[in-house]
């Protein structure tokens, strides 16, 4: 871990905290929060809150969602339930969040990583644009690392253990960033079958055959069972993408480790996710830059229609800067241009923004009714 001070200074390093509603990612929040702060010299992160339902966080944000919108108001004003009214917070939260780049972005200098911990309804955060905007804006401006975090030993069933990873998976595919299986609550029930049902999957076919409700009642495997020994075959591919480390947010057990998986996925990023964002970003420009051109050309093209079909007018057509100096070709008759300042009804014009009764005026507007 290098110093805060050096003056070569990397920019920090961004974890995205995502998990299921107690999977406990503000207790892992705090220790990884704790173990940085313990590191000599210490280096405490930039923490930011994104949960704006949440009553109490064990640890001290820079940055509060709280402090922006006030979740329980904005229930009430938009007449929403609980998840509704995450959902809105959060998006007018995305409002201001440039602002809290800048803010960040400040303070990049002295800290080596920044920390944001995201709503405990993990669908609100993944599922919805605010949380892919929030995602984009902080991986485009610094190295970004998810963090999912499972709660271990709410996961040794193997249906619910697949579930997980299913949910892991379509989260690794919708940011496409770097990526950290984090075991959690391994004080509780270690999470050495998690690793060999993902290093080995006849492992967790195995798991899967011995597992009671396997068999339906003719002694046939069951279509879930079917299901899942296939998708054990198809995530295999999927495992060899992420890194997975065990660890206990209650005795600080397996976070140097994790702090590894989050190196490394620091150097994935730069190797993989920064060339894709600079090819996309060029790609978007070159998309732009070609709309441009070919409705540049399309005018162009119009235009030599036009002189084709008409080639007297096109030579009438042409700029004369002589013309330009002859003062009597302003009152050109031709030209309909007129000057609402002098005549409050001019022609047929009507401007309803400048719509006034006149004594004049003599015209029977229709009515309704
Ligand atoms: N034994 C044990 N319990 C843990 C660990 N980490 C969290 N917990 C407990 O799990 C519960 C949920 O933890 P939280 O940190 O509130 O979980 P969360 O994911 O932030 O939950 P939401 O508030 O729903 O977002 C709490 O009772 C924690 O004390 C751990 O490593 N070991």
């Amino acid at each position: 871990m290098e110093a805060s001070s050096s003056s070569t200074k990397r920019k920090p390093t961004a974890i995205i905290t995502i998990g299921m509603a107690g999977a406990g990612k503000s207790t892992f929040v705090q220790r990884i929060n704790s173990y940085l702060h313990s590191l000599d010299p210490p280096s405490p992160p930039y923490i930011l809150n994104l949960d704006p339902a949440v009553t109490h966080v064990p640890f001290e944000a820079n940055i509060d969602i709280r402090d922006t919108v006030n979740y329980a108001e904005v229930m009430k004003q938009y007449n929403l339930g609980p998840n509704g009214g995450i959902l809105t917070a959060l998006n007018l939260f995305t409002t201001k969040f440039d602002q809290v780049l800048g803010l960040v972005e400040k303070r990049a200098a002295e800290v080596d990583y920044v920390i944001l911990d995201t709503p405990g309804q993990i669908e609100i955060f993944t599922w919805s644009a605010s949380g892919a905007i929030i995602t984009d804006a902080v991986a485009s401006s610094m190295p970004t690392v998810v963090a999912y975090i499972i709660d271990t030993p709410r996961t040794t069933a193997p249906a619910t253990f697949m579930s997980n990873m299913l949910y892991a998976c379509s989260i690794l595919y919708k940011t496409k960033l770097p990526f950290i299986l984090v075991f959690n609550k391994t004080d509780v029930q270690p999470h050495d079958f998690a690793l060999e049902w993902m290093q080995d999957f006849e492992e967790f076919q195995a798991a899967l055959a011995s597992h009671s409700s396997s068999r339906d009642s003719e002694g046939e495997p069951t279509y879930m069972n079917s299901l899942m020994n296939s998708m054990s075959l198809v995530l295999d591919e999927f495992y060899k993408n992420l890194k997975a480390v065990g660890v206990s947010s209650m005795t600080g057990d397996g976070i140097k480790e994790f702090f590894e998986a989050v190196e490394a996925s620091r150097e994935e990023y730069e190797k993989d996710y920064l060339p894709e964002l600079e090819r996309a970003r060029a790609q978007r420009e070159k998309t732009l830059q070609d709309a441009k051109d070919d409705s540049m050309d399309r005018l162009m093209k119009d235009l030599e229609i036009d002189r084709a079909k008409n080639p007297q007018g096109a030579l009438n057509d042409r700029w004369d800067p002589d013309e330009e100096n002859d003062e009597d070709d302003d009152d050109d008759t031709d030209i309909n241009i007129v000057d609402r300042s002098e005549h409050p009804w001019p022609g047929q014009y009507i401007d309803v923004t400048r719509a006034r009764r006149h004594e004049d005026e003599g015209i029977n507007w229709p009515r309704p009714g």
